[in-house]
């Protein structure tokens, strides 16, 4: 993937008690489209510890992302824990054959922070050159 193709980076910051929605990286209507097309895949980066919640969840894949409790990253599939050696994923919204994969769709897309604070930061990668 060419660099000219990513947005730049966004950081999430949540509190105790704070979530994200679910949702899906990639748009539903036409407007968001218009700087770069639709978005291939996410790069999510866990960039704190998370003492307890703050999971993603990809119940279509799946997957449930525990992510940085205790400095440690899970990966779940399947009900058996994989220990992550990096806290990094990478998403994908579309197929090889350019149609939109809900597979990654995130339910919740964080789930609330019980105890401590989460950051995060995604990279969106889009089909075409993304100039804001
Ligand atoms: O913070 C997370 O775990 C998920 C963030 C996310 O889904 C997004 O930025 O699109
Ligand atoms: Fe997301």
């Amino acid at each position: 993937m060419l660099k000219e193709h990513g947005e730049g980076l966004q950081v999430l910051y949540y509190k105790v008690g704070q979530k994200y929605d679910t949702h899906g990286d990639f748009f539903m209507d036409n407007f968001s489209v218009r700087h770069g097309g639709q978005r291939i895949a996410t790069m999510l980066m866990y960039l704190s510890d998370v003492e307890e919640g703050g999971e993603t969840v990809f119940p279509y894949a799946n997957r449930i992302l525990v992510l940085c409790h205790g400095g440690i990253s899970f990966l779940i599939v399947e009900k058996k824990d994989f220990q992550l050696s990096q806290r990094w994923v990478m998403l994908y919204s579309m197929k090889p054959n350019a149609t939109l994969d809900p597979s990654y769709v995130h339910v919740p897309g964080s789930c609330p922070v019980i105890k401590g604070d989460k950051w995060s930061c995604a990279k969106w990668m889009h089909l075409n050159e993304f100039n804001y």
